[in-house]
C-alpha cells in the first residue's frame, strides 16, 4: 500500500433507492472482507438522497440532500452513482471526475447518451470510470469485453439485457399473465426503472446495446444509433403464434459487425423476436439476462445471470468499487474508452432480418398467390408457409428467409392494403433459426 493510503478510502454514495440501499448495506456488512481485498478500508463517507427521513436503514448522520456539495468534498476519494437519468447526474459525475475522484456508476441511460464526455473527463484527470452494473446487472460482461476479449475480434453480441421485459414475457408465455399485472410484479421486485416505460419501450435495452456495441466494436455508439422497438405491441396472439411454431418471444439486443471488409459497419438493434424453444436464450426466464458473444478466435461465449434487482446490481457495483479502489491505491487506472475503429452505424433498413407473419385471410382461390406476390415484388423469399383452419377462420403463417428489413416492412405494408386479409394477427422478427 502506498504511503498516501494508510487511511480509509472515502466513498460518496449518490442515490439510496433499490440499488443504493443494497450498496450501503453491503459496504457495512462486508467491510472487513472489502478492506482486505482492496488493501484499505472503504469508508462510506456520505449518502446523497432526494429526501431525508426516507432511509431508516442507513446511518442518518451520512445523509445529505446536497449531492453537489458531497462530490466536491476534498476528503472523498471515490464516487458511486446510483441515482439514474441524465441530469443532474452528468454534472455531478463530471465534477467528481474533474476533481480527481474515480466514479462507479450503474447508469446506462447516461453512459449511452454521453459516455464520451465522461470518459474524456476520466482520462484527462487520470481517474477511473467503471460501470459493470449498467449492463446485465450482476453478470460480468463489460470487463470481459473491455479486457479479456481485447485481443480478439468480436463479430456479434446478442442477448436478453432487460430483466423487466424478460420477466413480463416469461409470465405471459408460461401462465398467460396479463401485461399490466406482470409489470406491476416486476416493479415491486425492484427490477423496473423509475419510469418503467424505459423498460417496456426498449429504451433501457437500447442504452445497454449501445454500450455493448461500443465496447465490442471499439466504436462510439449512442442510444440514438440503436434501432428500438419495445414489447408494448407484443400481444397474446403473438405469443400463441410463436408457441404454434415451437418458438417463444424475447426482447433481444443484437449488435453485429456488418458491411464489408473494405467498408465495415455496425448494426445495433433492440426488438422483440421469435426464437425457437430449443435456442439457449429461450430458456432464460424471470429477470435473468443472457448474452452471447461471438469472436473470431474465441468462438461463442455465453454470459448468464441475474440482470436486475438490488443484490445482483449491488454486487456489480461493489466489484467495480474494489477495482477502482485498488487502482487508486496502486496509482494506476483501468482501460479507458476505446473508439479508434470509428465504424459507421448501419441503418435498420439495410440490416438482414427474417420475419414471421400470420395473416387472417379469406380462404379462397388466389389468396396465397397474391400474398406470395407481395413478398416476391419486394424481393423477399419465403422460407415456409402453412395454412391453419378453413373458411372465415383461415390463417396463413409465413416465415421468410433473410432480407433487408426495409423490404420486409414494405411487404407488410403492402399486405395491409389487401381486402382479403382481415388482419395481420402477428408480425415478428425471427432470430436463432438455422442459417439459410
Ligand atoms: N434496479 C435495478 O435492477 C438496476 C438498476 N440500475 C441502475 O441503477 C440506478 C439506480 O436504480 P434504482 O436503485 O433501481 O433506482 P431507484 O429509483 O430505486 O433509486 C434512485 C434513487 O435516487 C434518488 N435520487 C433522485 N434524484 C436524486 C438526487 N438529485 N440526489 C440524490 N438522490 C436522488 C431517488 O430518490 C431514489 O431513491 C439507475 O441508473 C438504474 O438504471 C442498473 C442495473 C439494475
Ligand atoms: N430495469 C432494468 C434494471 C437493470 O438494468 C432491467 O429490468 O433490466
Ligand atoms: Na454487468
Amino acid at each position: 500500500m502506498s504511503e498516501a493510503f494508510e487511511r480509509p478510502l472515502r466513498v460518496a454514495l449518490l442515490g439510496c433507492g433499490v440499488v443504493g440501499s443494497a450498496v450501503a448495506r453491503l459496504l457495512t456488512e462486508q467491510a472487513d472482507d472489502l478492506a482486505a481485498r482492496v488493501g484499505a478500508p472503504l469508508q462510506l463517507a456520505g449518502i446523497a438522497v432526494r429526501r431525508l427521513n426516507r432511509h431508516p436503514d442507513v446511518d442518518q448522520s451520512l445523509l445529505t440532500t446536497d449531492a453537489e456539495a458531497l462530490v466536491s468534498r476534498d476528503d472523498i476519494d471515490l464516487v458511486v452513482e446510483v441515482i439514474g437519468g441524465i441530469e443532474p447526474v452528468r454534472t455531478l459525475l463530471l465534477n467528481a471526475l474533474k476533481s480527481g475522484k474515480s466514479v462507479v456508476s450503474a447508469n446506462k441511460a447516461l453512459l449511452a447518451e454521453d459516455g464520451a464526455t465522461l470518459h474524456a473527463a476520466a482520462t484527462a484527470n487520470g481517474v477511473d470510470l467503471y460501470y459493470e452494473a449498467a449492463v446485465a446487472g450482476a453478470i460480468p460482461l463489460l470487463r470481459p469485453l473491455r479486457e479479456s476479449l481485447a485481443g480478439d475480434r468480436i463479430t456479434r453480441v446478442m442477448g436478453i439485457v432487460n430483466g423487466t421485459t424478460n420477466f413480463i414475457l416469461s409470465r405471459m408465455d408460461a401462465s398467460g399473465a396479463g401485461f399490466a399485472e406482470a409489470l406491476a410484479e416486476a416493479t415491486a421486485l425492484g427490477y423496473a426503472e423509475a419510469d418503467p416505460t424505459a423498460d417496456v419501450d426498449g429504451f433501457d435495452a437500447a442504452a445497454k446495446a449501445a454500450i455493448l456495441a461500443g465496447l465490442a466494436f471499439h466504436t462510439r455508439v449512442t442510444a440514438a444509433d440503436v434501432f428500438r422497438e419495445g414489447i408494448s405491441e407484443v400481444t397474446a396472439a403473438d405469443i400463441a403464434s410463436a408457441n404454434a411454431m415451437g418458438c417463444t418471444v424475447k426482447l433481444l439486443a443484437i449488435c453485429e459487425r456488418s458491411g464489408t471488409e473494405e467498408s465495415p459497419s455496425v448494426a445495433v438493434r433492440v426488438h422483440p423476436a421469435m426464437i425457437p424453444r430449443t435456442h439457449p436464450l429461450a430458456g432464460v426466464g424471470d429477470a435473468y439476462n443472457a448474452v452471447f458473444v461471438e469472436a473470431e478466435s474465441a468462438g461463442s461465449l455465453m454470459f448468464y445471470g441475474r440482470g436486475a434487482g438490488a443484490g445482483p446490481t449491488a454486487s456489480a457495483v461493489l466489484g467495480d468499487l474494489v477495482a477502482v479502489a485498488r487502482n487508486r491505491i496502486s496509482g494506476s487506472r483501468g482501460a479507458g474508452e476505446s473508439a479508434y475503429a470509428d465504424l459507421a452505424v448501419q441503418p435498420i433498413g439495410e440490416v438482414q432480418t427474417r420475419y414471421h407473419v400470420a395473416l387472417d385471410v379469406a380462404d379462397k382461390p388466389g389468396v396465397l398467390a397474391s400474398v406470395a406476390g407481395a413478398f416476391a415484388d419486394n424481393g423477399v423469399s419465403i422460407r415456409t408457409v402453412r395454412q391453419e383452419g378453413r373458411g372465415d377462420a383461415a390463417t396463413l403463417v409465413l416465415v421468410t428467409h433473410d432480407a433487408p428489413d426495409a423490404a420486409l416492412s414494405a411487404t407488410v405494408r403492402r399486405l395491409a392494403g389487401y381486402d382479403f386479409i382481415r388482419r395481420a394477427s402477428s408480425v415478428l422478427r425471427v432470430e436463432g433459426m438455422p442459417a439459410d
